[in-house]
């Protein structure tokens, strides 16, 4: 199955219009990591009701595994792409100074429970001695691809940093997620407002103590 970006006019395109949303508007080709489902996500979310007490034919109920189905195969789009070719373009642009992108809205699912975790990514990088850049909405698109996948805030956060330092090379990367977990506020121990904060640094924001003080201000101070 190819990555089209084409109107989606079955199941199978829709999934892959998705997936080629995911790195960007246009893109054809690429691996397919996971196929979705549907009628066996269809099939369990009928007996979830069932086993919760629910009546799966009663008129409001009638189509909800068929949404579900359809939820979690755009919940989980990243699993259909490779991240990498997110970053397939990148630029010179003899910028050897950090370049931070602040407040990307973050949504993920995670794996322990399947409720969403919630916040923001801050994702920075100084670029590598070629001075080679990425577009800055990249750097979001690779927040969203690892983030529609069952995670954790900790691996989601890595993800996007060692994806990062293979494919751009830079001097640096620093990135960090604030995020709220469903599974903590609706149910379990049931605190709401409570912030994970995750960070994960690479190269020389690591090595060099003034550096990361230095990105991590901006993230703070903005
Ligand atoms: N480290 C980490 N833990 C997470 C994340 N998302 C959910 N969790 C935690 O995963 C843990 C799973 O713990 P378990 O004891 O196996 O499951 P549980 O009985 O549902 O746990 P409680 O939430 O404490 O009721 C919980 O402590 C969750 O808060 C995450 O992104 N990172
Ligand atoms: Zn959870």
């Amino acid at each position: 199955m190819a990555v089209s970006a084409t109107e989606p006019d079955s199941d199978d395109d829709e999934l892959d219009y998705l997936a080629a949303r995911l790195v960007n508007g246009k893109l054809g080709g690429g691996p397919i990591e996971a196929a979705v489902d549907l009628a066996r996500i269809e099939k369990a979310v009928r007996e979830i009701l069932i086993a919760v007490g629910e009546d799966p034919d009663r008129d409001g109920l009638r189509q909800t595994p068929a949404r579900v189905a359809r939820a979690y195969a755009e919940l989980f789009a990243g699993l259909r792409v490779d991240p990498a070719q997110v970053l397939s373009t990148s630029f010179e642009a003899n910028h050897d100074e950090l370049v931070l992108v602040r407040d990307i809205d973050v949504i993920s699912l995670c794996e322990h429970h399947l409720l969403p975790f919630r916040g923001v990514a801050h994702v920075g990088y100084i670029p590598g001695e070629s001075g080679r850049i990425t577009g800055l909405s990249k750097l979001a698109r690779l927040v969203e691809v690892y983030a529609r996948r069952p995670q954790v805030q900790e691996r989601l956060t890595s993800q996007i940093a060692d994806l990062l330092m293979t494919r751009l090379e830079p001097r640096g990367v620093l990135v960090v997620l604030e995020c709220e977990h469903m599974c903590m506020a609706m149910r379990g121990i049931q605190k709401s407002g409570a912030k994970t904060i995750t960070s994960a640094v690479r190269g020389l924001l690591k090595q060099d103590a003034k550096s990361r003080a230095e990105a991590m201000s901006l993230i703070i101070h903005g």
